[in-house]
């Protein structure tokens, strides 16, 4: 790791602060790190972009002041982030800023070509563009994001640091999906996974939680957000995910369905009348937590399953057998397994889900401790006792912090 020099000559002054962006479908994240000692300077989260109700919350640096809030539409992402950067400006750290080295981007799909943090040029812009459509939630808010920022700061290196990466170490038996090869290779159809930044940063905390080295670790990963992904990492490589060509297979989401028998679609096509983007918007927007009870929030869903709703109920259970299903299945990819490890927004606050997630898995080694599995914190830790064969532990995600990293480890020569 690189540490800027802030002594003699040449590096004197040299710019140590790292902007990222981490745009999703309707939503936008930020922070401002200042990499000479990774600390936070400023971050901020704007959220339902393009609807009436948008809203900015903005983190000013510790002791200048109090969290600041915008309500109120913010049409696009170009919106969202020129807003931002005036919140940044207000504390004295705007875009123009000399200190500023780079503006890292999380990128969501970077198909076959991107496997390594890329500066962006107009012709790796093209490239993110011709991959829309297998990432049509995620890679056009990317794509905006990248714009605005460059049209803020030209100079400036943007770095796209892609979600795809981590997998990109899968065997191709893992990769591949069982149809006619010469289609699927025409048309680029395999797994790539998502997620990524996540699942690396995680995994190797665990390790560091087991005070082993990655290598030495394999390491099941429970990415439980908004979207949601496992990953089987053998150590420190990405073997498996649930993730494929697109965001949307795998475990149960917010609002995607995750696995389906393609044949769904045909159905939905013949029978019921859909055209492919209706079928596209029921699978990745109606469907999940959302198209079973109506929440995607897993604060509400059980908070409804303690009141006894019998829908949210069924939707925790459907959430939770699918998990199951990964956890058993990864566990026979791996072999031996040391740490399941939750993370993202569900992962790091359910209790419950981790509780339910793991109930019955006594013959895997995987058992939790119901006073350790009730401590909130932000740290690092282990739910599982100490007699327990496998560890199970929450790993709070920072794709901020990496995404900052590997920019500014790009940048920095
Ligand atoms: N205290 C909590 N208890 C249970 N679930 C929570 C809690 N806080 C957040 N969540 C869940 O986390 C989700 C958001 O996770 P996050 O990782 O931020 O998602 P994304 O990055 O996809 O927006 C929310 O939709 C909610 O379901
Ligand atoms: C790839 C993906 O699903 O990302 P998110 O969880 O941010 O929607
Ligand atoms: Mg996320």
């Amino acid at each position: 790791m690189t540490t800027p020099n802030t002594e003699g000559t040449a590096a004197a002054g040299s710019p140590s602060r790292v902007l990222v962006l981490n745009s999703g479908s309707s939503s936008v994240k930020y922070q401002l790190l200042d990499m000479s000692d990774r600390s936070r300077l400023a971050s901020g989260l704007v959220e339902r972009i393009g609807e009436e109700t948008s809203r900015l919350v903005h983190t000013p640096p510790p002791g200048a002041g109090a969290v600041r809030e915008r309500e109120g539409r913010i049409a696009d992402h170009d919106e969202a982030l020129r807003a931002a950067a005036e919140e940044l400006a207000a504390d004295g750290l705007g875009l123009d800023s000399p200190d500023l080295a780079a503006i890292g981007h999380r990128v969501v799909h970077g198909g076959l070509r991107f496997t390594e943090p890329t500066v962006i040029t107009d012709e790796v812009l093209k490239e993110i563009e011709r991959l829309v459509p297998v990432a049509p939630l995620h890679n056009p808010a990317n794509i905006t994001g990248i714009r605005t920022a460059r049209a803020l700061r030209p100079d400036l290196p943007q770095v796209a640091v892609f979600d795809t990466a981590f997998h990109a170490t899968m065997p191709e038996y893992a990769a591949r999906y069982a149809i006619d090869v010469e289609t699927a290779d025409a048309h680029r159809i395999r797994r790539y996974g998502f997620h990524g930044t996540s699942h690396a940063y995680v995994s190797r905390k665990a390790a560091a939680l087991l005070g082993k080295e990655p290598a030495e670790v394999n390491v099941i990963v429970l990415h439980l957000g908004n979207g949601a992904s496992a990953s089987a990492v053998a150590g420190g490589r990405c073997v498996e995910t649930s993730m494929g060509l697109t965001p949307l297979e795998g475990l149960v989401m917010g609002t995607r369905s995750g696995d389906i028998d393609p044949a769904v679609t045909f159905h939905l096509k013949r029978v019921a009348g859909m055209s492919a983007d209706e079928i596209d918007v029921l699978l990745n927007k109606k469907s999940g937590l959302v198209g079973l009870c109506g929440d995607n929030d897993m604060r509400e869903i059980r908070r409804r399953v303690d009141e006894g709703d019998e829908r949210a109920t069924l939707a925790f259970d459907i959430y939770i057998h699918r998990l199951k299903k990964y956890i058993g299945a990864y566990s026979a990819v791996l072999g031996r397994v040391d740490a399941v490890v939750f993370t993202a927004g569900v992962g790091e606050n359910s209790g419950p889900v981790r509780e339910a997630a793991m109930a019955g898995l006594e013959e895997f080694g995987l058992v939790v401790d119901a006073d350790l599995n009730a401590v909130r914190s932000g740290v690092p830790r282990l739910i599982s006792p100490d007699y327990a064969r496998v560890a199970v532990a929450v790993v709070p995600t920072d794709e901020e912090l990496e995404i900052a990293n590997q920019t500014f480890a790009l940048v920095d020569n």
